[in-house]
């Protein structure tokens, strides 16, 4: 079982460095453009596998996709991160350029690999590596849901003095401000949270979510990978072990939720196929309508790409 990731940095190192420890796969690979970083950083994870008694090999690799051939799984994180003042929306050129390339040499290797994208502006990122890899849309998933549900559910634990682990919590639509969590999927122990505090209440908690990856850019000045990184891994072990769990994930809509042609966070079975099922809800109006702008924010970027990008 062989997993690689494209892109050493942030991200891709704490992900190689959190799949490790969990002693799931039999070998990394980890992949970066910059010469040496991928070695230095698969050199310093290996060293320490031995006290946290894992199995897996780990290897740093300087361009070389051959290195990757069959992968069960590849996960994209290179490409550029925002600074403070910048938007996610301002990466969107240079990672589409890198996410178009970095997928086409990745699948030729990999053909029946599933693809897990990071690279943000998430959404779009993960409808060009649809678009260029041309295969199944179960096998592009796109990580954000999961990691803005894990934030929602911090910042609620804080507010409600309740462990997070016991916060049930559902996410819709695109990463960045236009997300949608939803106040009536949102439950801790299965107790409703409306026993705990007032849509008003929660919307404030909405607000510090949505703003969650902003606040970590500018105290950090980049931004964040731990929880990402946990996030990715979530993806990866539940694919590996076929557990059938729901996580909201940024998948490729044919009609589902009344949208078409584009990438956007809704529930999904995730097994080892990848995307299993895209699971429907019955929104409300309000629900809907906070929906429909996420995706016209999303279609909007894919727009202004395939008018800069013809290819597309
Ligand atoms: N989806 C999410 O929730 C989420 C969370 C965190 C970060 N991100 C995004 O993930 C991306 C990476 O973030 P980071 O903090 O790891 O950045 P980083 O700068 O630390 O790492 C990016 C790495 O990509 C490499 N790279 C660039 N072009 C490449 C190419 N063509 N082939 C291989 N490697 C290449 C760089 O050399 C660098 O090492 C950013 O776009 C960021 O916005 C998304
Ligand atoms: O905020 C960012 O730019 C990175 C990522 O999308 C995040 O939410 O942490």
């Amino acid at each position: 079982m062989k997993v690689t990731i494209i892109g050493a940095g942030n991200v891709g190192a704490s992900c190689a460095s959190l799949l490790a420890q969990r002693n799931l796969v039999r070998k990394i690979v980890l992949l970066d453009i910059r010469e040496k970083l991928s070695e230095g950083k698969s050199l310093d994870i290996s060293q320490m596998l031995s006290m946290i008694e894992s199995n897996t090999e780990v290897i740093g690799i300087t361009k070389d996709y051959f290195q990757s051939k069959n992968s069960e799984i590849i996960i994209i994180t290179c490409g550029i991160p925002r600074k403070p003042g910048m938007s996610r929306e301002d990466l969107v050129k240079t990672n589409a350029e890198i996410i178009r390339t970095v997928t086409k040499k990745s699948i030729l290797f990999s053909p029946k690999s599933k693809f897990i994208i990071v690279s943000n502006p998430l959404d779009v990122m993960s409808y060009v590596s649809y678009m260029t890899a041309k295969v199944d849309s179960s096998r592009i998933i796109g990580m954000a849901g999961i990691l803005d549900s894990a934030r929602y559910r911090f910042f609620l634990s804080k507010k409600l003095n309740i462990s997070p682990i016991d916060i049930q919590s559902l996410l819709l639509g695109g990463h960045g401000d236009t997300m949608v969590p939803l106040y009536r999927y949102t439950s801790v122990s299965g107790i409703p949270i409306k026993e705990f505090l007032s849509e008003e209440e929660n919307d404030e908690i909405i607000e510090k979510t949505k703003k969650g990856g902003e606040q970590i850019v500018n105290l950090l000045g980049t931004s964040a990978w731990m929880a990402p990184s946990a996030s990715v891994v979530k993806i990866v072990e539940t694919i590996l072990k076929d557990s059938k769990r729901i996580f909201p994930c940024s998948v490729f809509l044919k009609g589902q939720y009344g949208l078409k042609d584009i990438y956007l966070g809704v529930p999904v079975v995730l097994g080892k196929s990848g995307v299993e099922k895209i699971v429907e809800l019955k929104l409300n109006q309000k629900e809907k309508n906070l929906l429909k702008k996420s995706a016209n924010h999303v279609k909007m970027m894919i727009n202004k790409l395939k008018k800069f990008d013809t290819s597309y």
